[in-house]
């Protein structure tokens, strides 16, 4: 019988959720395991928006210690979470089939008009905030910190109308029924990697082990797609914290994948946008080619302009 296989976390319920998926995952193929609980920086810092915590991988930079000092064998993400470039001595070994990928908008009132004049949205997301001010241009925005239980217990105080969420964490955590919304992916385009749990380890992880892992837990057409993702986003040189977007999606039949990325200015008004696709064979390519596009026809300029804003308002 192989060692049991320690599974780091955070402490969410969807987290939680997620590690558990995993661990049954690994049961099944025949693994013991066991979930380790460790807090990051992003669950105890909530009175700032992400953007303003500044230091990259604030949901990911504790577990990623674990691993490094074999506290723990593997860490799960959200791979939403993962930042564009991990540490040398760490990898990303599998991603779990995606989710649904849309945003979606979840209230108490069973009948939001999302058309409403003053309609007050949460969250706290810079791509989510800038869409809503262009495609929604009716409503605000109020910050949405803290885990889902969190924002909604503040929704049913009433400080918000409506939360934005991804589908992936409302259905995860069965509140399907508060869904009033399904936001289009071709506007609402989600984050790199949302939908998708992700699998880090250390490089020195033994190899016999790691490739049980990843047979175990990869889902080759997700991680096809999220490696387009993933090289979009670190040529854009983003984190977290900027309004970029990319969906690809695997044409299984073709053998091709489309991307389509781009990034939107904080005011809504510039929406950069780029859809190219190419042979499975040459994901990271495609992602690298489509950042460039996006980059050049604007985009470089969008985020010089956020770099500053943020340089001022750290002053
Ligand atoms: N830190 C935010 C975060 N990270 C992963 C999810 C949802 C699950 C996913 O997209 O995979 C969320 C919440 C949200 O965006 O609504």
């Amino acid at each position: 019988m192989s060692r049991t296989i320690r599974i780091g976390t955070r402490g969410s319920k969807l987290a939680l959720w997620q590690a558990h998926h995993v661990a049954d995952c690994l049961q099944q193929a025949g693994l013991a395991t066991e979930i380790v609980i460790i807090t990051t920086k992003g669950d105890v810092v909530l009175d700032r928006s992400l953007d303003k915590i500044g230091a990259k991988g604030v949901f990911t930079e504790e577990l990623e210690v674990g691993l490094r000092t074999g506290h723990i064998d593997i860490a799960v993400h959200s791979a939403k979470d993962v930042q564009s470039s991990i540490p040398e001595d760490l990898e990303l070994l599998a991603f779990m089939e995606r989710e649904q990928v849309n945003d979606v908008v979840v209230s108490f009132h069973a009948d939001l008009d999302l058309q409403r004049p003053g309609l007050v949205l949460g969250t706290s997301s810079t791509r989510r905030k800038a869409m809503l001010k262009r495609f929604l241009p009716n409503a605000t925005t109020a910050e949405a910190r803290g885990n889902l239980q969190t924002r909604l217990r503040k929704l049913e105080e009433g400080q918000y109308d409506a939360l934005v969420l991804a589908y992936a964490g409302v259905h995860r955590m069965n509140y399907d029924g508060l869904i009033r919304h399904v936001l289009p992916e071709t506007r609402f385009v989600p984050a790199t990697g949302q939908g998708s749990v992700a699998i880090e380890c250390a490089r020195s992880l033994e190899p016999t082990l790691k490739a049980e892992l990843h047979h175990a837990l990869d889902h080759p057409a997700t991680h096809l797609c999220l490696a387009a993702e993933r090289a979009f986003l670190r040529t854009m040189e983003g984190g977290c914290s900027i309004p970029s977007f990319a969906l690809a999606t695997l044409d299984a039949a073709a053998g091709t994948v489309h991307l389509h990325g781009g990034l939107i200015s904080l005011d809504g008004e510039q929406f950069i946008e780029e859809m190219q696709h190419a042979e499975a064979s040459q994901v990271e390519a495609l992602g690298i080619r489509v950042a460039e596009s996006v980059l050049a026809r604007g985009g470089q300029q969008i985020l010089e302009t956020i770099r500053l804003q943020r340089n001022e308002s750290a002053a």
